[in-house]
């Protein structure tokens, strides 16, 4: 049964966030002199994003590295105080950090840990049991469905110094969701994981927001968590908010391309099929190449009259890809 969550919503408008950063010579008599005459300058993290979540959205939050995403989590999560604009979350003001918004809400950095190094898992459990108010009969009854989805058993009372990776990040997802939170920010949770343990991962964010209906803003340099998990996306480039719509739109806009896949009877080389499209790759009987997006029909056309084809597909390019090229070719795309 799906619990309702009416107010489990992220309203976002105009957030900015700058960070003051020292300047400091290189050197002893540079800092020195840093510490007579301090210079500074502000680093314009987050410049303007405006956005809103309906309740039980899942979100892909990507972007370039130093785009300004963990900045915007950490505000939406109360961590970070913003520079300006306005934020609700779950109708609070994050940074408040009410404990009635804390209970709402979790951040989890898959670079950070939150789990006792030194004791079982299960302690930390216990700890966060105390310290969110769960009632006895709630904990067992959400220890026991963590356990069965993300394959707990075993793993809860060893050390979590002794748990693999994959092990732990578990563990670390269950503990920062015990308290059942409405709106969920995560950040890199599948950083480092091996393909099985990241799609397990995947599969317990997406049992938990169909089973509760919580919001849910995910980061990822896994393009599959995104695309597996999300409808709809949010690109962020240094600091300002570029896209805002659905995977499909952002592969049409990002890529003039689309790929289109060929399975062959006879073979074909690289240079025979350059006069169709450009990037070809032949691999036996498989080929791909990418043809321009408004003339996919009279290309594919062509490829079937001219060539011994078993099958044609035609795809939107894969999504690092749309990627890469949005931010190699810096920032002419636009909101839809
Ligand atoms: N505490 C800080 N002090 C000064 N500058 C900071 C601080 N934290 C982040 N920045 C700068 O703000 C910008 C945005 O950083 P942020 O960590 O939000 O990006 P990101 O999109 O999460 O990047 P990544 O994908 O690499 O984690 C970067 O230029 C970064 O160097």
């Amino acid at each position: 049964m799906t619990a309702s969550i009416p107010d489990a919503a992220v309203h976002v408008r105009t957030l900015r966030k700058s960070y003051t950063v020292h300047d400091k010579e290189p050197g002893f008599m540079g800092s020195l002199r840093s510490f007579v005459r301090r210079k500074t300058h502000q680093v314009e993290a987050v410049r303007g994003v405006s956005f809103d979540l309906e309740p039980g959205e899942v979100v892909g939050f990507l972007g370039p590295n130093g785009a300004g995403k963990t900045t915007t989590l950490k505000m939406l999560s109360g961590l970070l105080h913003p520079s300006g604009g306005e934020v609700r979350v779950a109708g609070f003001e994050p940074r408040r950090r009410e404990a009635a918004f804390l209970k709402r809400i979790t951040l989890v950095m898959g670079q950070k840990q939150q789990l006792i190094w030194d004791l079982p898992a299960l302690d930390s459990f216990l700890v966060n049991q105390a310290i969110y108010e769960i009632p006895d009969a709630q904990y067992r009854a959400t220890m026991r469905e963590f356990t069965e989805v993300l394959g707990l058993e075993g793993i809860l009372k060893k050390q979590v110094r002794k748990l693999s990776l994959g092990e732990r990040m578990k563990c670390e997802l269950a503990a920062a969701l015990l308290h059942r939170p409405r709106v969920l920010f995560l950040d890199e949770p599948t950083i480092g994981l091996d393909v099985n343990m990241q799609e397990s991962v995947r599969a317990f964010i997406r049992d938990y927001n169909e089973r509760y209906g919580a919001t849910v803003i995910l980061t990822s340099h896994y393009m599959a968590d995104v695309t597996a998990l999300a409808r709809r996306i949010l690109v962020i480039d240094r600091g300002e908010l570029v896209f805002d719509g659905d995977l499909a739109h952002l592969a049409a806009q990002g890529s003039a391309g689309k790929t289109v896949r060929l399975q062959l009877r006879q073979p074909v080389t690289e240079a025979h099929l350059a006069r169709y499209g450009s990037d070809v790759r032949v691999d036996g009987l498989s080929a791909e190449l990418t043809v321009p997006r408004a003339e996919v029909s009279v290309r594919a056309a062509r490829l079937l009259a001219d060539l011994d084809v078993a099958d044609l597909t035609v795809e939107d390019p894969p999504i690092e890809q749309v990627m890469g090229q949005l931010f190699g070719r810096g920032r002419e795309v636009e909101r839809v």
